[in-house]
């Protein structure tokens, strides 16, 4: 990818992890919703992605864009999730095409299929002896509106692949959180993303090559009900960690060599 990435949503969580894993692979335009507190060491601007003329000029002259700027609240209301994550990811994409953009690479979320965790299946769903996968075939399925409009951005990519010839991956992130998985969360750490394979299939949906994709991200953990099968074999995402490796917050077990 030789133009810039645009990376929205940067000054987030997901948006560090990905920094932090490979600032320097890649030219970056950063669009950040409020001033940052440091000066960033790339091109930046401060916008909101349910304005176009703040989407156009983020847009302006990238090849690839990895769009994380949302509600990212489980509980968020509709009017929130209306503008921030269908109304902003409509415009990304609009924006997308008229640029000629190549890659867009969405921020969906677990919450897409939320419902699949029914009263039947847990908590036995999160354990590591129970074999039961999704695996990004199955239709949305959300427990709350925010995964609702995480259902509709992929929904919006598959339109925009369809009429526009985008390469869309839509990577349902799992529960992505620093140093170590939660803990006493069984949900959580079966859905553990590490920052490094947050970083790491991000920097995969940049570089492979795809039509229109939607992929778990989260570590290969012992616990999990998400299948990564996908995301390695449409990716060559290759996790490095997983939250059976951990006690609290102590690694107590290597990476496999
Ligand atoms: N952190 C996680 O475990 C997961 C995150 N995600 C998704 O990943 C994305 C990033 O999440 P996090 O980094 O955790 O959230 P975050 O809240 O740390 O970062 C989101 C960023 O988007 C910005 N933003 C919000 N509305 C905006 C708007 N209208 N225009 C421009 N910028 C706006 C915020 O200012 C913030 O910097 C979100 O779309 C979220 O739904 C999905 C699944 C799990
Ligand atoms: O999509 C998201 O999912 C994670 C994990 O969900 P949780 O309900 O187990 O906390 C969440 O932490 C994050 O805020 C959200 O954007």
């Amino acid at each position: 990818m030789d133009d810039p990435v645009l990376l929205t949503g940067a000054g987030g969580a997901v948006g560090a992890a990905i920094l932090e894993g490979i600032e320097e692979a890649y030219e970056w335009k950063l669009m950040f919703h409020s001033p940052p507190a440091e000066e960033p060491d790339h091109e930046y601007l401060v916008g909101d992605v349910s304005s176009e003329g703040d989407v156009a000029a983020a847009m302006d002259g990238v090849g690839a864009v990895i769009h994380l700027a949302g509600d990212p609240r489980p509980e968020a209301p509709w009017d929130s999730v209306l503008e921030n994550n269908i109304d902003g990811t409509q415009k990304m994409y609009e924006a997308a095409v008229d640029e000629g953009v190549e890659k867009f690479v969405f921020a969906s979320s677990n919450h897409a299929v939320g419902s699949f965790e029914t009263d039947e299946r847990t908590p036995e769903m999160y354990r590591p002896d129970d074999q039961y996968r999704l695996d990004g075939t199955e239709l949305p399925r959300p427990g709350n509106l925010y995964g609702v409009s995480k259902a509709t951005g992929e929904v919006l990519g598959r339109y925009y692949h369809d009429q526009y010839g985008l390469s869309v991956c839509n990577i349902r992130i799992g529960n992505l959180t620093r140093g170590h998985p939660p803990i006493d969360y069984e949900r959580g750490q079966a859905m553990w993303l590490s920052y490094r394979d947050c970083a790491h299939i991000h920097d995969c949906a940049l570089q492979a090559d795809y039509e229109y994709e939607i992929v778990y991200g989260i570590s290969d953990n012992d616990r999990k009900y998400y299948s990564i099968e996908r995301a390695k074999d449409a990716l060559g995402y290759d996790p490095q960690d997983n939250s059976a490796h951990f006690d609290g917050e102590e690694r107590v077990a290597e990476p496999e060599p």
